[in-house]
């Protein structure tokens, strides 16, 4: 019986990797000083895990950007144009490009960090949600008859370095199946998992290496044992691991899955001969029996028991009887504790988070609280439960202390969800006659231009926020500031002849965390950082109770803005959807019953800044893709009802305002029905990247309303051209009728610096203005 754990964040209590990686990306600290602060932080971390009581470390979980990026190097799958010499080591330089895209001549983004305009060059590789969290992982493209090679072992370093530090550790290896799965091919119809043959000798060699440095478990993660296979999926699972188990006893293999049950792939991967099989009981409990029932004798059990991915305590007695259900029928020997998945998605330590509610702060468990969890439920099955029982009750108090709490509940919430009616959900008109009274009032001319919402995060921008935050400045002075910048940005649109306005979002910390802290139900954390992508973090607001808005949000600023200019002004708000996917939200009421409350909230905020006079309000979604069940036979419920929560909070408002949505990271193929649903009136969307090939889908559903598929890809430091622009919005009008196109970049331009948003602004409205030249003609 051992407490183990899949997983730790990387980026630090303090962010300490975020800011050597952005200091080295600036060419402000040499290579060695980016490799001293990894090094530091793996060993703290190791370190912590064992202080709370964790037998063997999870090492080669660490990543200086991304772990499927670090598979895709250490096995050769590097696309040519990086720089990479075959047969030789992958240099830091390629690992970044491959990351961020080509680098040419520094120059400062929005956080001052160095950025560079590459004309052409080596892009990034594709960016995409990991599963259904809101982490961005790299996607590697590979080739038909692509071969594989090792370019390195860093699991073995990483074993070495642990076990010289004197840290018992367990490898982690992101398996082959999942690598082949999460790739893309670069020719079309070409299907990665053909390429699993020459792959496996690479996995090989790194077990036999593993097992030669003395490992005993290596953590084979095989998440996409929780989504619906193909039959040649399941194949590629059995050809795999009939090839690596045998080849380098006495090595055992965990099969790893999270983010769900494996449901029918259960018998599938009992079937495989490994030595383990970890089971995420958190998402999955009802998986227990069934696996119980079914696993060979010999086969060790890891038992996701404390939730990897949200913040609440576990309910330790609970999970200590399911502990002993499985003891009840197993040898203890043949069991493991564990998170249900690696703690990437959790903040580190609630020690720290001083300015938290005590109240609220002992229903909590951060990375380190969850491992001593762990610890105290393999313990208890060690030593039995009379040497847990004060743990226990400890948790029961936390438990008891959290169901009783009046805080959780508010009775105003309740009777507004239960006086909602279907009508909540409707606009008063179909869509064409909403479309002709909004384009009386506004007038707007043919491919309007606007932007998403968010002008340059700069470094000035955060200061000030900072600076207000730590006391060292008034309100008013902070008020006076961002006044003076939306009045900048105001005037800036104006002479960039943008048609429909923003503020800016300057008094943004982030899109959801800034939307919470005026909402009741929340509470905020200091350093409950997740890596989002890269060195960028967020800080999920933790959602405890009824959410409710007690005044208006934006009314004030959106007001302000609009008072400076006569063109008409985009109110800017997140959507239902997003607010509830981006935070961590309570588990004691179904999760469609927070979203409602949040739409509820929201549709007040829509109904307020219409009577404030903002013609338009964009209700961005981003996340309404990312919280997609993993499996297919689960979808249909969520799709139904995300879309009425976002239909609640926009449907408040007379035909002639005009609702935008804005969705970025989204493949739309299979969920496009759901989209045309919203019935937003203006939805923008991230085209720009993929060359306007997401139009297809809208065309193909001959979608109704008006788009503004984005033409700049956002996520790039490179500015377009208006040539290349316009030739996206051409290709754009042959799928869409021009008549009802937009003209937008991918997403906010938050991250981006005002050096690359001036020109591509600038570029953005001549192609439009091109556009409606030829259109008179
Ligand atoms: N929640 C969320 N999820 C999302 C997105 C998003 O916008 N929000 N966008 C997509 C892409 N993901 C992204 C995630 C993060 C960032 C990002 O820029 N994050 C910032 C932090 C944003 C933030 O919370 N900023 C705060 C705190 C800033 C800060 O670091 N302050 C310093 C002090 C700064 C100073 O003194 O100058 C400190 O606290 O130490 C603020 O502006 O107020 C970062 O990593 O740098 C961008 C995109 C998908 N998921
Ligand atoms: C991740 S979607 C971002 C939308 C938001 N309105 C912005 O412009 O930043
Ligand atoms: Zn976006």
């Amino acid at each position: 019986m051992t407490a183990t754990n899949l997983g730790f964040p990387r980026i630090g209590l303090k962010r300490e990797l975020k800011s050597a990686l952005e200091s080295f990306w600036a060419g402000k600290t040499p290579e060695s000083d980016l490799r001293a602060t990894a090094k530091m932080l793996r060993q703290r971390h190791w370190a912590l895990q064992r202080d709370a009581g964790i037998e063997r470390v999870p090492v080669n979980d660490f990543s200086l950007y991304d772990h499927v990026l670090d598979t895709a190097c250490a096995v050769g799958a590097i696309p040519d144009g990086y720089g990479w010499q075959k047969g030789g080591p992958v240099s830091l330089e390629t690992y970044f490009t491959l990351a961020r895209g080509e680098r040419g001549t520094a120059e400062a983004c929005a956080h001052g960090h160095a950025h560079a305009h590459p004309a052409k060059g080596a892009p990034a590789l594709e960016m995409t949600k990991w599963f259904d969290t809101n982490y961005h992982y790299l996607v590697p493209i590979l080739r038909r008859g692509q071969d594989f090679a090792a370019t390195g072992f860093p699991a073995v370093e990483a074993y070495e370095a642990a076990t010289r530090a004197g840290f018992p550790a367990r490898p982690v290896l992101l398996g082959p199946v999942s690598f082949l799965l999460l790739s893309k091919m670069a020719e079309e119809g070409g299907d990665a998992l053909d390429l699993l043959p020459g792959l496996l000798p690479v996995y090989a060699e790194t077990l036999k290496r593993l097992a030669a440095a003395g490992a005993r478990w290596v953590q084979m993660d095989e998440p996409c044992l929780v989504l619906d296979l193909s039959d040649k999926a399941r194949r590629a699972f059995a050809t795999a691991y009939d090839t690596l188990s045998g080849i380098a006893a006495p090595l055992s293999l965990m099969l790893t899955t999270y983010f769900g049950g494996l449901r029918e792939n259960l018998d599938l991967a009992l079937a495989l001969p490994v030595h383990g099989l970890h089971l995420d009981l958190v998402r999955a409990p009802e998986q227990l029996a069934p696996a119980l029932a079914k696993a060979p004798p010999r086969l060790a059990l890891s038992l996701g028991l404390v939730n990897g991915r949200n913040v609440w305590r576990t309910d330790l007695r609970a999970a200590f009887a399911l502990l002993r259900e499985a003891a009840s029928e197993r040898r203890a020997e043949t069991l493991m504790v564990a998170p249900s998945c690696s703690l990437l998605h959790s903040p580190i330590d609630l020690e720290g988070e001083t300015a938290l509610d005590p109240e609220l702060r002992g229903w909590m468990a951060f990375a380190r609280q969850k491992l001593e969890e762990v610890a105290i439920l393999a313990r208890g099955l060690r030593e039995g439960a009379p040497a847990i029982e004060a743990a226990l009750a400890e948790s029961d108090a936390a438990q008891e202390s959290r169901r009783a709490s009046p805080r959780l509940n508010d009775p105003a919430v309740a009777a507004r969800l239960a006086a909602g009616t279907p009508e909540d959900a409707r606009r008063a008109s179909p869509f064409p006659a909403r479309q002709a009274a909004q384009r009386a009032r506004l007038n707007l001319p043919a491919f309007p231009t606007t932007t998403i919402g968010s002008f340059p995060q700069t470094a000035e921008v955060r200061a000030a926020r900072a600076a207000r935050k730590r006391g060292e400045t008034t309100q008013e002075e902070y008020e006076a500031y961002l006044r003076a910048q939306i009045e900048e940005s105001v005037r800036w649109q104006e002479e960039a002849g943008i048609d429909m306005l923003v503020h800016g979002e300057f008094e943004r910390n982030d899109m959801v965390e800034h939307f919470a802290e005026f909402l009741e139900g929340y509470a905020f954390t200091r350093n409950g950082w997740v890596q989002s992508y890269g060195s960028r973090c967020v800080k999920p607001p933790v959602i405890f109770g009824d959410v409710s808005r007690p005044a208006p949000m934006t009314v004030r600023w959106s007001a302000y803005a609009q008072s400076l200019t006569a063109l008409p002004m985009k109110g800017m708000l997140t959507g239902p959807v997003t607010m509830m996917q981006w935070a961590f939200v309570r588990d004691d009421v179904p999760a469609a019953t927070v979203r409602r409350q949040l739409a509820y909230a929201l549709r007040d905020e829509v109904a307020d800044l219409e009577a404030a006079g903002i013609a338009a309000v964009q209700i961005d979604e981003p996340a309404i893709r990312e919280g997609l069940p993993l499996r297919a036979a689960d979808r249909a419920a969520y799709l139904r009802d995300a879309v009425e929560c976002f239909r609640i909070a926009a449907s408040a408002v007379q035909d002639r305002t005009q609702i935008h949505t804005h969705m970025c990271y989204s493949e739309f193929n299979d969920i496009i029905g759901s989209i045309a649903d919203m019935d937003a009136d203006v939805i923008s969307i991230e085209t720009a990247r993929s060359r306007m090939e997401l139009l297809e889908a809208f065309a193909e559903f001959a979608y109704p309303n008006e788009i503004g598929p984005g033409v700049w890809d956002i996520h790039a430091p490179r500015v377009p051209d208006a040539e290349e622009m316009r030739n996206l919005l051409q290709v754009a009008a042959q799928r869409i009728p021009a008549e009802r196109l937009w003209v937008n970049p991918d997403c906010g331009l938050k991250t981006r610096g005002w050096s690359e948003v001036r020109p591509a602004i600038a570029n953005m409205v001549a192609a439009a203005r091109s556009l409606r030249v030829r259109a008179a003609e």
